[in-house]
């Protein structure tokens, strides 16, 4: 036993949170000694078996009764990292409530937010790195470089009331700033930003995507000279992660840029939260704590009593129906920047096409057509294919075989540049057969269409236009994407190919044409926001068309459908969000749907179909059984296979709960989880389980 010979004269007790998951039943935190009271919120490491971990000081300390005497049990903190001030009582607030939200152990969830780093460093390592952290890569510009535009009328009248919150020192209700693409969004976010800064307050801003922290990162920097910026998103370096961090952590950065996991930097002097695309689903953690970025920003601004600005074109419904309700402040920019037009949106009806047996057309010969003017203009065209790859799948018209991934129920994907398939749900890759594998013929075919066919295509249809692709292949190299779109804002690309990863965000200057390549599978989605979900998506690649004013008139946003009638093509057409959002919302209502209704889902995982299927309805009677005892409207539903059901040879089910009030999902759930560690230790079957509380991919 590692017990100091004689106890301090201070000694005491201390609660220290270490990471434990929920389900190893350390959810509470643990007690050890320190020679003297250490403030709640620093950071220690402890000893936890034979391991050393790090920890943090949690509420419940309580000097020892007899300080000479203390009890043999108690292990002593090993060491305080105390060179940093301990994390503060609002981010421990934070930390208290998305825990007991998503149904984490706190541990758990503040041992993952922290960056990974931390858990290593001893305290003279801290030390040093904090001696380095001036030379950090923290951006401090030291002159503007970009002027700083007149407001228009709309923006100062949309930006007022944000002006007078930040001015008044409280929280007023969550901004919903809704702004077409390119309606001078970011430049609201930039004068917001100034005047917090100005108070002598730290600004978080969140993007949905790595990818688009650059940009902003770089609109941020030409506007503000002197002010010290830290973005923090996991593609950092650790050592750069801890850098950030800490540099917000000790007042040193001004302003935070980073996507989702920032919502849980430290922030001592926060005074404005910035969530860019709001609606965006990556905002929503997949695994661990499946917390939602966006919900959290808005916890933390009325918890930190600062303003909170939520921007989109197309905002997420829950979010749309609270600005209805009045608890949302809706500030509208109806109009883009330099009265620029939208582009017209034309819906292409395939079903015009002649038909020719075993021909699928990707492309019309009227959008070949419009894609060769363009060319023929100098301007730029963008085509959006939600489908990496040169074909979902090899198919032999002998055999019917097709190439199946053995590991998952998934088709593996021909990629025709390296000549592999390639599963995009467990990543097993090989060589593309030379003849089919279960008859012999000699002729299999691709079926279906990916970016990688369409660029080929595009190359055979246009020639001379310089067809560019970006995807996730394309852009696998550090520094790659950068330079694809660097080589698309410079116009050396006259057509560019992409999936979603060019539709959000992108400044293009000289694009007058976008086209959505059959999109239409998104309308059969079994997910009850696949419509929401593709009515922003096309918005915002229509959004990428016409941005410099003096073209917009001109520009035009093209969708090829089956299905030029369905009713999220029409309100695309109309460019009408608002009566797609109230469509959309009554027929939620009908439905008893968010936000109209809460849900959680219980996944659980296993080699077998039957053993998960087995725990799951275990599960559902425990669930049951408790809604019963509550008297709660608790709908449980019975468990089904995922979409994607096998992935990686684990077979995945998934139970959903309905509420029609959070409070009445969460009690239950908390009551519940307890017993579910139990359930599985009985079935042993599973290999993991997880609740995610208002999941978005049902
Ligand atoms: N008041 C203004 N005067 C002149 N130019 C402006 C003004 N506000 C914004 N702009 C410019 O108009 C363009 C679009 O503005 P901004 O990027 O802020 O729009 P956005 O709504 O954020 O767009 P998106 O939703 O597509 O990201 C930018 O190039 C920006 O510099
Ligand atoms: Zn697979």
């Amino acid at each position: 036993m590692n017990l100091p010979p004689q106890a301090a004269p201070n000694a005491c007790r201390v609660a220290v949170l270490v990471d434990a998951p929920q389900h190893s039943g350390l959810s509470t935190a643990l007690d050890y000694l320190a020679d003297q009271p250490l403030p709640v919120g620093s950071l220690v490491r402890v000893p936890l078996g034979a391991r050393e971990l790090l920890g943090l000081v949690w509420e419940g300390e309580a000097p020892l009764p007899e300080p000479d005497a203390p009890p043999l049990t108690l292990r002593p903190v090993s060491a305080v990292l105390d060179a940093i001030p301990p994390l503060g009582a609002a981010w421990r607030a934070l930390l208290v409530f998305a825990a007991g939200y998503y149904q984490r152990a706190a541990g758990e969830l503040a041992l993952s937010v922290l960056p990974p780093q931390l858990r290593e460093v001893s305290p003279a390592q801290l030390q040093a790195k904090l001696k380095k952290l001036h030379k950090a890569r923290v951006t401090v510009p030291t002159e503007a470089t970009a002027p700083r535009p007149e407001l228009t009328a709309a923006q100062q009248q949309a930006l007022a009331p944000v002006l007078a919150a930040l001015q008044a020192g409280q929280a007023p209700p969550p901004f919903l700033l809704w702004g077409l693409t390119g309606s001078g969004k970011t430049e609201l976010y930039l004068r917001a930003a100034e005047v917090a800064l100005a108070q002598g307050r730290q600004v978080l801003v969140l993007v949905p995507e790595i990818n688009l922290t650059p940009q902003l990162e770089a609109r941020f920097a030409q506007r503000f000279a002197g002010v010290a910026m830290a973005t923090l998103h996991s593609a950092l370096t650790p050592a750069q992660r801890l850098q950030h961090w800490l540099a917000a952590h000790l007042g040193h950065a001004r302003l935070v840029l980073g996507t989702r996991l920032a919502i849980f930097a430290s922030l001592p002097e926060l005074g404005l939260i910035v969530v860019d695309e709001e609606h965006d689903p990556s905002y929503k953690q997949q695994d661990g704590a499946r917390y939602s970025a966006r919900d959290l920003a808005v916890y933390r601004a009325r918890l930190e009593q600062v303003p909170v600005v939520l921007g989109s074109a197309t905002p997420a419904l829950e979010s749309w129906a609270h600005a209805q309700a009045g608890r949302y402040q809706r500030l509208d920019l109806a109009e883009r920047m330099g009265g620029g037009a939208l582009p017209q949106v034309r819906l292409f009806d395939m079903n015009r096409l002649p038909r020719q047996p075993g021909v699928t057309t990707a492309l019309s010969p009227a959008l070949v057509e419009a894609l060769r003017l363009r060319h023929a203009r100098g301007e730029q065209s963008l085509l959006f294919l939600n489908r990496r790859g040169y074909a979902p799948v090899l198919h032999c018209d002998q055999c019917n075989w097709k190439s199946d991934c053995p590991h998952c129920s998934a088709h593996q994907v021909f990629h025709k540049a390296d000549r592999t398939l390639r599963c995009h749900h467990c990543g097993v890759s090989q060589r593309v057969p030379r003849a089919c594998p279960s008859c012999g013929n000699a002729d299999i075919a691709p079926l279906g269409r990916g970016t990688e066919q369409l660029e080929e295509q595009l190359e055979a249809l246009l020639p001379g236009a310089r067809v560019a692709r970006i995807d996730a292949d394309t852009t696998r190299l550090k520094g790659a994407l950068h330079a694809q779109l660097h080589a698309v804002h410079e116009g050396e690309v006259d057509v560019l190919v992409g999936t979603q990863m060019v539709t959000k965000g992108h400044d293009f200057r000289r694009i007058t044409l976008v086209a959505a390549i059959n999109p239409d599978s998104a309308l059969f989605s079994s997910d009850f926001r696949a419509p929401e979900r593709l009515f922003s998506l096309l918005m915002q690649a229509a959004g990428r068309a016409g941005r410099d004013a003096a073209q917009a008139a001109r520009s035009e946003m093209w969708v090829q459908t089956w299905y030029p009638a369905h009713a999220v093509y029409q309100a695309l057409r109309q460019h009408d969000f608002a009566a797609f959002a109230q469509a959309q919302l009554t027929e939620r209502e009908a439905a008893g749907l968010p936000p109209y209704a809460h849900l959680a889902l219980l996944r659980a995982e296993g080699r077998d179909v039957a053993a998960v299927r087995a725990f799951l309805l275990a599960a559902q009677a425990q669930a049951d059984a408790l809604a019963q005892q509550f008297g709660a409207e608790v709908l449980v539903y019975p468990p089904v296979p995922l979409p994607v059901a096998r992935v990686a040879n684990v077979e995945r089910l998934q139970m959903l709960m309905e509420a029609p009030q959070r409070g009445a999902l969460q009690r239950l759930l908390r009551a519940w989880l307890p017993q579910l560690q139990a359930l599985k230790r009985q079935h042993r079957g599973v290999l993991r389980w997880a609740v995610d509380v208002d999941p978005l991919a049902i």
